[in-house]
């Protein structure tokens, strides 16, 4: 695909996803404007990072309307797994990606996360995570989806010291390492967005995935 074709398919996406949205509330954000700036360019924001990733599937944690899971699916060329526990929004979404022609390349999962860790464990090369949890959730969620030297990459609005530290505590449990950070502002002047990547770097020391909800509800904490 030309990257002219790929522009115009993310944007034939994002306006299918608006229009359905009228009726269906996948995404808070509504107005093209700032759909473009949130939905396309922010979820493009990561391109370096998951073009840098090692070859081979990629899954969207969490990926509601399909961001960014869908612009960097169509940026990248990976077969791609949507992944979201609401059925109805997978179940619309799909609907979308069937419409464009898009669902050999992408599909969806309307599951838990930590159930597809039990169905297809290790199976990914790269994950995504936008506006879904704290790190240290993320780290926990991904891990044992992740095969060993993926990534996971996280979207965050703002990353205090206290949720990075409370992150990097469990890194030798779940077997994953931060190798990378950054930061940036987006076109508007003022959404400001860090990047980071996580990755999996041995099987850790926990028994991976807990109880459905655990690591949201309940997150991991270093051994003392
Ligand atoms: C705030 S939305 C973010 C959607 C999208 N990533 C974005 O940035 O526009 C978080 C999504 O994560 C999903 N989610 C939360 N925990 C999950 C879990 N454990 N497994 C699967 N989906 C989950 C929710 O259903 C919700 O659609």
């Amino acid at each position: 695909m030309t990257s002219s074709e790929c522009r115009d398919l993310t944007h034939q996406y994002l306006d299918a996803i608006l229009e359905v949205n009228k009726t269906t509330n996948l995404t808070r954000i509504a107005s093209q404007t700032e759909a473009e700036i949130l939905h396309i360019e922010d979820s493009l924001a990561g391109l370096p990072e998951i073009e840098a990733a090692p070859e081979g599937l990629y899954g969207d944690l969490g990926s509601g309307g399909g961001f960014p899971g869908v612009p960097l699916a169509l940026a990248t060329g990976r077969m791609t797994v949507l992944i979201d526990s609401v059925k109805k929004k997978m179940a619309l979404v799909s609907g979308v990606l069937d419409e464009l022609g898009l669902s050999d390349q992408i599909s969806t999962y309307d599951g838990r996360i930590e159930e597809l860790a039990l169905d297809r464990p290790g199976s990914f090369s790269v994950l995504t995570a936008r506006a879904l949890s704290r790190l240290v959730s993320l780290l926990e969620l991904a891990s044992p989806l992740l095969s060993k030297g993926g990534q996971l990459i996280c979207y965050k609005a703002h990353v205090d010291d206290e949720e990075l530290e409370e992150a990097r505590a469990v890194e030798n449990l779940v077997g994953m390492r931060l190798v990378s950070r950054r930061e940036l502002v987006l076109s508007d002047g003022e959404t400001e967005r860090s990047i980071l990547v996580f990755e999996k770097v041995g099987c850790g020391k926990v028994k991976l995935p807990r109880r459905v909800g655990m690591a949201q509800k309940n997150p991991l904490k270093p051994r003392s």
